[in-house]
């Protein structure tokens, strides 16, 4: 059945190419008129694939990109004009030029995010205009011409028609095949992991600062790309890279479809194509189109792609409907808690030191300490529980253990290794791995897409080659093995195979927190810290988790768990830490603490 899937994309992808192929050779043969109106709406979906690479994948609305388009296009202009350079040349350099000033742009989210992000990058493109509009070298805002592009030999002109609409055939065809191959990738959920959830992408390892730079920057020059080709095309004024264009190219990608393969085209098609084919008075014209915008919005928030899935959910019933919550504790606790491969640690004296917090000392405000002189030694093998009153710094020393905060001064120190310097991302590495109180998934992807984001850090140079993922057959074989990992490990916490492929947005909250339990266990880290793991979970799902944390002690793993239900904690747990009002008040082993005067006293209050 897959092969026989992978089959049919690939023949699809084939097909597509062709009529692409073929569409151009028309429009390169045909009438000026054609190839205009063609031509343009074609470095719009460029435009609009770049700017849903950033908006819909990693969540940054740049209003940034006409200002983008015009450095590809002045650029190639001004440089031409100026310093003769070649046309081809050219392309590289602008490339370049835009993801540099696109990796800033990128910089600024880690800065500000959300509605202050589209500002500054709003900003940003008011800036590209005035220069232009005012610069002698730019012809102010009469606008200059392009360089005219190299036409083929007189015979293969004949044959194949106009250069120029080839070259923006390969322009499109290149920024297609780059953004759906990341969308094909296994660096897909990571990205959307980024913009939805971005502890949890942390706390698998993705530097997601680096990622956001790195996706702007890519996408700028996209951008470029379309400029570059676009210089050939029409006589360039400021007008065409205004903030109008930015916002327009926002509403191109919204009414197609965000983060759609198909929606972004089309919505680029339809805006540019629009004033064509509705030929009335272009107040009316402007007025029927920004009625038909706020009408899509409103209605239908995921634009025309969004319209045609849930008509072809509709048509096939909701086969795969949300099941009830009996069915479901069937299907976990029917399962049987499949072995996860068998971890490093495998064997190895349960006294030696898995994790080692010594004297840490923390505050989230100047002077007002949460945690002061914190001791917490883990033995290996073990299950750790940590406890303590409400607001007594479980979750800080958690987020301090998994680099998501830095101590004013102690040491934390993972199988003999110091890491409290080191970021949350650089913790997988060292074998550490994390849950959150209250599952932060990516609730669009399915839960093995989810659960393959844990494995992030065990794959080299996943970023990279993202950008043609399919067509290289060692990044396909990962991302197969990924899969295969991630099915497993859902099994391992005891959910069937046919939960894999359902999105989390569609699943009950306690197989969401299973998946989270997954995605942490999947890289077969050496030791687990789960934060809250049983908050939601059902009578038979505490007892399921417990299982879960035995038989991965039996494997070899440190578990650490943070815990409200003492009961739990001193069921399952070798050794139990306790903390009140930021100190600590025992550490040993379960029975010896449960039996603590004080610990009765300040938690159990008896
Ligand atoms: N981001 C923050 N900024 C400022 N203060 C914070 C922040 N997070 C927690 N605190 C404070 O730090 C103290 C310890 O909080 P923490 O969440 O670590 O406790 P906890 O033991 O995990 O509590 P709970 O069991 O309720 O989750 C509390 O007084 C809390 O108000």
């Amino acid at each position: 059945m897959n092969a026989l899937l992978t089959r049919n994309r690939w023949v699809g992808g084939v097909l597509l190419l062709l009529a692409v192929l073929v569409g151009t050779w028309v429009v390169a043969k045909g009438n000026f008129g054609l190839q205009s109106i063609v031509t343009v709406a074609a470095v719009y979906v460029v435009l609009a694939v770049s700017l849903d690479l950033v908006a819909g994948y990693v969540g940054l609305y740049s209003l940034g990109h006409a200002g983008l388009f015009a450095i590809g296009a002045y650029g190639t202009t001004l440089l031409s004009r100026y310093l003769h350079l070649d046309v081809f040349l050219l392309l590289p350099i602008v490339i370049v030029g835009a993801g540099i000033v696109g990796a800033l742009l990128g910089a600024l989210s880690l800065r500000v995010s959300g509605l202050y992000f589209s500002i500054t990058t709003f900003i940003f493109t008011i800036i590209v205009y005035v220069v232009l509009s005012n610069s002698s070298w730019t012809m102010g805002l009469q606008g200059l011409s392009g360089p005219i592009f190299p036409a083929f030999p007189l015979a293969v002109q004949n044959v194949l028609g106009r250069s120029v609409v080839w070259a923006v055939a390969a322009v499109l065809i290149v920024a297609v095949v780059i953004v759906w191959s990341i969308r094909a990738s296994a660096f897909y959920p990571v990205l959307l992991a980024v913009r939805d959830a971005e502890p949890y992408a942390r706390a698998n390892g993705v530097r997601t600062a680096l990622v956001k730079v790195g996706v702007f920057a890519l996408s700028a020059g996209l951008a470029a790309m379309a400029g570059w080709v676009f210089s050939f095309l029409v006589y360039q004024s400021p007008g065409q890279f205004g903030w109008v264009q930015s916002v327009y190219l926002l509403v191109m990608v919204i009414i197609g479809g965000m983060n759609t393969r198909f929606g972004p085209i089309l919505g680029a098609v339809l805006v540019s194509v629009f004033p064509f084919v509705v030929k009335i008075d272009p107040f009316w014209q402007n007025v029927v189109f920004g009625a038909v915008f706020v009408a899509v919005i409103v209605f239908f928030p995921r634009g025309i792609v969004g319209i045609a899935e849930q008509l072809v959910r509709r048509i096939r019933g909701r086969g795969q409907a949300r099941r009830g919550v009996e069915e479901r504790e069937a299907a976990i606790t029917e399962v049987e808690v499949a072995p996860i491969a068998e971890a490093a640690q495998q064997g190895e004296p349960a006294e030696e030191v898995a994790l080692a917090a010594r004297g840490i000392r923390f505050g989230y405000v100047p002077g007002v300490p949460v945690l002061r002189d914190v001791d917490m030694i883990v033995r290996r093998g073990t299950i750790h529980g940590l406890i303590g009153p409400n607001g007594s710094g479980k979750s800080t020393l958690v987020n301090l253990i998994s680099g998501e905060l830095r101590p004013a001064s102690g040491s934390i120190e993972l199988g003999g290794v110091r890491v409290e310097r080191l970021g949350a991302p650089a913790r997988p590495r060292h074998g550490l791995m994390r849950t959150f109180q209250s599952a932060v998934l990516v609730r669009e992807l399915s839960l093995r897409e989810n659960t393959t984001i844990g494995l992030y850090s065990t794959v080299r140079g996943i970023a990279a080659r993202s950008v043609i993922w399919p067509l290289l057959p060692g990044a396909r074989r990962d991302g197969r093995e990924l899969r295969a990992r991630a099915s497993t490990a859902l099994a391992a916490v005891g959910l069937d195979a046919s939960w894999h492929p359902m999105p989390v947005r569609d699943v009950p909250h306690g197989v969401e927190q299973l998946t989270q339990l997954a995605s942490s266990i999947v890289s077969e880290p050496s030791v687990l810290v789960l934060d809250e793991p049983l908050a939601g979970l059902s009578g038979a799902e505490v007892t399921h988790v417990a299982q879960i944390l035995r038989r991965l002690r039996e494997r070899g793993v440190t578990v650490i768990v943070i815990e409200h239900q003492t009961r739990f904690i001193f069921d399952n747990c070798d050794d139990v830490t306790v903390l009140a009002a930021g100190e600590l008040v025992t550490s040993g082993a379960a029975a010896e603490v449960r039996e603590n005067e004080r610990v009765r006293e300040v938690y159990l209050g008896q």
